[in-house]
């Protein structure tokens, strides 16, 4: 067998000697490394019951504000990197299929404006890169979710970017590629900006056609909206969910850092939504195009 070249310039993973955990996280608060600790298990048991009921778990103040303030001193030192973006898509991120009727919802296109600092830019000593390099936290989220094993996402630009969204900078409703994603607010825009989503909407037997089609065409009966504030956690199934963010009103910049898992080890984001969302298609977007999605869901 040939071995495919490497797709990253340097290993990229920290050691679990070499994460600081207790400077990222208030442990004592949120002991999630003590596995027998009481807070421990009745976090736990709060995060998992409220990803049954509605898909997303939130832990306010989870994240430590000096580590809050260094990632968006992260963010203000990689301003160059961030690649904005603005184009029209469907919830699947797929190209028009005219096959389709027209009132088919993977033809119904909505505009987007967002924009990411891919995770392939994150800088070396990167407190969202320690996070995400964590046992510790992969653990505590498969706890969680209920899912195990869960793995951080193979793909090299979207699986623990920042988004940086601006004044008129929107997210349309989408389903992710990933399975589950977390979401750490670093800086609150001055109004808009929320996360809107609906639990469960599709599952791996189900796409839904119809809800997904009642929700694009103005439902919001399914519809949550969550409102987060600095340092805040939310843990969400966006396979899932039809999820979006409203656009974004005032000057302040609406930060998220956006920590992704999964339950396969070797997909990628197609071409096409790696092109779309993150501004380029990598060597490995290309090779693992035609890896079958273990769940058969479209995107
Ligand atoms: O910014 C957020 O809260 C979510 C963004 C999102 O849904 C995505 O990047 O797929
Ligand atoms: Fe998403």
């Amino acid at each position: 067998m040939m071995l495919q070249g490497l797709h990253a310039p340097m290993p990229s993973a920290f050691s679990a000697a070499e994460i600081a955990l207790e400077a990222i996280v208030d442990l004592d608060t949120f002991p999630i490394h003590d596995l027998q600790h009481p807070k421990r298990k009745s976090l736990v048991a709060d995060c998992y019951e409220s990803l049954q009921e509605t898909g997303c778990a939130h832990i306010p103040r989870f994240m430590r504000q000096d580590a809050i303030e260094a990632m968006r001193e992260e963010v203000s030192r990689l301003r160059k990197d961030i690649r904005r973006s603005e184009d029209t898509v469907n919830a699947y991120f797929t190209n028009d299929d005219d096959s389709l009727p027209l009132e088919h919802p993977k033809r119904h296109f909505m505009s987007r404006r967002s924009a990411f600092i891919n995770s392939d830019k994150l800088e070396f000593q990167s407190i969202l890169r320690q996070f995400y390099d964590s046992d510790v936290i992969v653990h505590f989220l498969s706890d969680c979710l209920g899912v195990a094993p869960i793995y951080r996402w193979a793909d090299p630009l979207a699986r623990n970017p920042y988004s940086v969204m601006q004044e008129g900078d929107h997210f349309p409703w989408h389903f992710d590629g990933n399975d589950f994603t977390v979401s750490i607010l670093v800086q609150q825009s001055e109004g808009g900006g929320d996360f809107e989503y609906c639990p469960n909407l599709r599952n791996p037997y189900d796409e839904n056609f119809d809800g997904v089609s009642a929700v694009l065409g103005g439902d919001r009966n399914p519809v949550h909206v969550l409102t987060l504030q600095p340092g805040d956690l939310q843990l969400f199934k966006g396979r899932y969910s039809l999820h979006s963010v409203t656009p974004i009103v005032g000057k302040t910049e609406r930060i998220i850092a956006l920590p992704t898992y999964v339950t396969d080890p070797y997909a990628v984001n197609r071409p096409h939504h790696a092109k779309t969302v993150y501004g380029e298609a990598l060597p490995i977007h290309f090779e693992r195009e035609r890896a079958v999605r273990a769940d058969n869901l479209i995107d």
